[in-house]
């Protein structure tokens, strides 16, 4: 069977380097094409070079019509308003796409759902097998012990990450408020200072760190008078995010239109 040609947006970031390694290690995969932002300094160079992986003659591109022949699925680890442009792009070329970005509004999540009616689309926030796990024992500790419990979310990210809370934490939150039957809009708690009054039992909290080099921790507690739950996830290398990313790329290949997320590439919603 042919490999699926991987076309890496944003090549030159935390992600995009990572990235690149996993599809050189996919034996499913190969890297269709390297892309950068317009006007980068770094357009025409070797990608894989330039992120420490060896010469591999994948030159890096500011735009996906140049390479529109190459590939088959896109990565797009970026930020928001460049995963739009790179939607509305894949949808008109018949490209299906992987998202990771993290950070959208309510508005872009709506076009995202809409694009996936005539295109095959995968996004999740978090793309480690882990958090994936995480988030099915949150479904059921939410369901056992969320009515009586005070719950709260804890993230720490890296200080140059843009987006908080983070996506995950976010998701942690919406697996959470479902499973209880709640709205998250409603009930969210975005950090407290001052006078803020007892604490109201329906409210889901979050608190943000940013420090350092974290690659990303995740803490969600279901806290009781005598006993409480801490459920976390830590990530220690980039490459666990990649690695499902990549493994989405291919398995979304084989997949029609649709919105997918990590749950069906893993398979978690038959258990
Ligand atoms: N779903 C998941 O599992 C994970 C999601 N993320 C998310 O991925 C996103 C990226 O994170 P990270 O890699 O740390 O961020 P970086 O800032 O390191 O990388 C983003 C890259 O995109 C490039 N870029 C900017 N504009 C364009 C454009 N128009 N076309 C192509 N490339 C462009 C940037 O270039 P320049 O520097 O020149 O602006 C940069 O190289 C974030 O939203 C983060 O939250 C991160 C880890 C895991
Ligand atoms: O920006 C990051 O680094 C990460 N972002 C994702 C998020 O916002 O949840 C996932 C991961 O924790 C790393």
């Amino acid at each position: 069977m042919s490999k699926v040609r991987i076309a890496i947006v944003g090549c030159n970031g935390r992600m995009g380097r990572v990235l690149q390694q996993a599809v050189l290690e996919h034996e499913s995969a190969t890297l269709g094409a390297v892309v950068e932002r317009p006007g980068s300094d770094t357009v025409g160079l070797d990608g894989p070079e330039l992120a420490g992986l060896g010469q591999h003659g994948v030159l890096i591109v500011d735009n996906l019509d140049a390479v529109q022949d190459s590939i088959d699925v896109i990565i797009d680890f970026t930020r928001p308003e460049v995963t739009m442009n790179n939607l509305h792009w894949a949808k008109a070329a018949g490209k299906k796409l992987v998202i990771g970005t993290t950070g959208f509004s309510d508005e872009q999540k709506e076009q995202i759902q809409q694009a996936s009616e005539t295109t095959a689309i995968m996004m999740a926030p978090n793309m480690s097998i882990g958090v994936n796990v995480m988030l099915q024992l949150l479904k059921l500790t939410a369901k056992v012990m969320g009515e009586y419990t005070d719950i709260e979310i804890t993230e720490a990210h890296h200080r140059h990450k843009v987006d908080a809370p983070s996506g995950t934490a976010l998701a942690m939150g919406e697996v959470i408020a479902d499973a209880l039957g709640r709205d998250l809009k409603e009930v969210a708690v975005y950090g407290r200072e001052g006078h803020t009054g007892e604490r109201d039992s329906q409210t889901i909290g979050f608190s943000t760190i940013r420090a350092g080099d974290i690659v990303g921790e995740h803490t969600a507690m279901f806290a009781d008078i005598g006993e409480r739950i801490e459920i976390t996830h830590k990530a220690s290398s980039r490459m666990t995010f990649a690695k499902g990313a990549v493994r989405a790329a291919v398995w979304l290949s084989g997949k029609g239109n649709g919105c997918y997320d990590m749950s069906d590439v893993l398979g978690l919603k038959q258990l």
